[in-house]
């Protein structure tokens, strides 16, 4: 393809001008799919079947796990820490789970409220796809779940912009802005054009298809904060809807983290150049390596849970039934109380509270308070297993 051909492939750039007088340049992107078509050249070709093999696999050995939905409960929590880290906060998947054990807590940091936000947006858009297309209404839904009540909830949960907004270092101005999306006028058709995409009966491979969807929503940034939250969301729920995954486990979070720039650079040149096959290798790229890891984690977690039940039958003779609930518990709960412990096992206290301290005693939990009383034990071998990242 020819660079004339390229350069307005994704767009334009138009010149707008604020009261004061001002100029920037506010991009338009051209509605999906791109034109001149996508051009799959070998690279792109092998990418994609390699991505669709591994997020195959990844969606098989999720099957296989006892619980998949524990798995998924922790995935998830992982995934709203490094996204809401993306953006900013600072609280570790290790604060999350503590909260958790003390939902009521009062000196919950603030940085979890987004990260349990995170949560709620992602299970609320999950719920909602039984009913509802992958959507502009979609969109907006989990866009005011995501700001529901945090930093930022004064821009608009919900509701897309009205103003200008731009990317650039923090402090810069429009004009010296890296990049400015549409003008707010555009917003809605920008939208709608996006929405018709994904509902067109299309020959594109799905995962091409996802991964211009997401560029193409970053493009967009309809909203005054939370559009890189909302367009990886939107990944997962695509992959979702399409039933290429039965469980949402597959995000790239981590991956757009650790390439941070690379991230940036390839969505910058489908709008400068009209890349997108080259945005696209990236994007598979991810998908490839993140699906790798979680396929090991999903086996890790099987041979752990074997090895643990193990070690229960052999050393609790009577309780081995409470010992083996409590640990399926603390798959989902991976740091408890003894309060925690009775609702898991609907023992009483003091076998809740011989229980617990038998498992640390094992080395299956620690007790991480060092205090004497509201003790909280963490299931440690299993949330270092998603420690990477
Ligand atoms: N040139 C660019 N530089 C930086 N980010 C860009 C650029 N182009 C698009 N983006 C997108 O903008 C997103 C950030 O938008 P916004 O701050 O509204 O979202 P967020 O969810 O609050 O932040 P984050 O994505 O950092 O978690 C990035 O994740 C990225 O997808």
């Amino acid at each position: 393809m020819d660079s004339k051909q390229t350069d307005r492939r994704a767009g334009r750039y138009l010149m707008q001008t604020v009261p004061s007088g001002e100029g920037y340049r506010a991009f338009m992107p051209e509605p999906l799919p791109p034109s001149p078509k996508l051009e799959i050249d070998d690279d792109l070709q092998v990418l994609l079947s390699q991505a669709d093999r591994v997020l195959g696999r990844l969606d098989g050995s999720i099957e296989t796990l006892p619980h998949p939905d524990l798995f998924v409960m922790m995935y998830v929590r992982k995934e709203a820490v490094l996204s809401s880290q993306i953006e900013g906060t600072q609280s570790s998947l290790q604060d999350v789970l503590a909260a958790e054990a003390e939902v009521l807590s009062p000196d919950r940091p603030k940085d979890v409220v987004e990260v349990v936000n995170y949560v709620a947006a992602m299970n609320h858009g999950l719920a909602r796809l039984e009913a509802l297309p992958v959507s502009v209404r979609l969109i907006r839904e989990i866009h005011a779940e995501l700001l529901a009540n945090v930093r930022g909830s004064h821009l608009t949960p919900g509701e897309v912009r009205t103003s200008q907004n731009w990317i650039g270092p923090a402090g810069c101005t429009l004009s010296a802005a890296a990049f400015v999306p549409p003008p707010p006028h555009e917003i809605g058709p920008c939208l709608s054009n996006l929405e018709k995409f994904l509902h067109t009966d299309s020959k594109l491979p799905l995962l091409l298809k996802v991964g211009l969807v997401h560029a193409q929503f970053e493009t967009i940034h309809p909203f005054l904060d939370g559009n890189g939250r909302v367009g990886r969301l939107l990944i997962t729920f695509l992959l979702c809807e399409r039933e290429v995954l039965q469980k949402p486990v597959l995000y790239l979070s981590y991956y757009f983290k650790k390439h941070r720039q690379e991230y940036y650079d390839c969505l910058q040149s489908v709008r400068d150049n009209g890349t997108w096959e080259e945005w696209l290798k990236f994007f598979l790229r991810g998908v490839i390596e993140v699906s790798k890891q979680a396929s090991e984690t999903a086996r890790r977690i099987l041979s752990l849970r074997e090895a643990h039940r193990q070690i229960i039958t052999e050393n609790f003779s009577r309780s081995a039934a409470n010992g083996h609930r409590l640990l399926d518990h603390l798959y989902t709960q991976p740091i408890i109380t003894v309060k925690n412990a009775q609702d898991a096992t609907g023992a009483s206290y003091k076998p809740a509270n011989d229980l617990v301290n038998r498992m640390t005693e094992l080395g299956i939990l620690y007790e991480i308070t060092g205090h004497a009383r509201n003790r909280k034990f963490k299931y440690e071998d299993y949330v270092s297993l998603f420690d990477d990242g």
